[in-house]
């Protein structure tokens, strides 16, 4: 039998929803490897609450980056970043996503880019985030009285009725983001 070829991977976060996420990517992009994801804290440098697109773009380019540098062995560096945006026109509505950036070891310049789906958050919960500066992730556990939804199902699985829960579905951004790496370069 063919053995497999080994990769590890790093990621900027501890999250446990996180690090399943990049499990489940990675082996479907790779799967002539057998991936070891490595979490480890990297700072987002903004602001706890993300509030744009822009603002987690950085936050997750910024988690990849230093992820590669805290784990020398990987071959690429994850940064996963949550947060909320406002769309004006034509409904004036908030929503969240996940960004996830993916840098290689072999190109540094060269980083993939992508969002998860993205649903709508209820004024109520925008209302504390804006007028009492709270964070999603503690909104999220008050509202439902669980806790830490954002290592399980996330708001996501809230908003779905389970259908939907943040592992998988960062699963998919990440593999949008890994497109560069994975598809044929004429492509690109
Ligand atoms: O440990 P890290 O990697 O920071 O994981 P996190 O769950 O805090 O995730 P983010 O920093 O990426 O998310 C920014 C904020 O939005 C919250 N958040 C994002 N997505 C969420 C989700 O699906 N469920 C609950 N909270 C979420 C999160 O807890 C933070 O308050």
């Amino acid at each position: 039998m063919k053995s497999l070829g080994k990769m590890i991977v790093a990621i900027g976060s501890e999250n446990k929803a996180k690090i399943r996420a990049a499990q489940l990517g990675f082996d479907q992009a790779f799967k002539e490897c057998q991936v070891t994801i490595v979490g480890c804290k990297a700072a987002s440098l903004v602001s706890d609450q993300p509030m744009s697109d822009e603002e987690c773009i950085k936050g997750a380019i910024n988690r990849a980056k230093e992820s590669l540098i805290k784990v020398p062995e990987a071959k690429f560096g994850v940064g996963m970043e949550g947060g909320v945006n406002n769309i004006k026109d034509p409904v004036d509505k908030w929503y969240e996503c996940g960004w996830i950036a993916v840098v290689s070891r072999d190109d540094p310049e060269n980083i993939g880019i992508a969002s998860t789906a993205r649903f709508e958050l209820p004024p109520k919960v925008m209302h504390e985030i804006i007028v009492n500066k709270k964070e999603l992730a503690v909104i999220m556990d008050e509202l439902t009285q669980q806790t830490d939804i954002r290592s399980n199902e996330g708001a996501m699985g809230v908003y779905t009725n389970s259908i939907l829960h943040r592992d998988h579905i960062y699963s998919h951004g990440l593999i949008f983001a890994l497109s560069r790496f994975i598809t044929k370069p004429e492509y690109w």
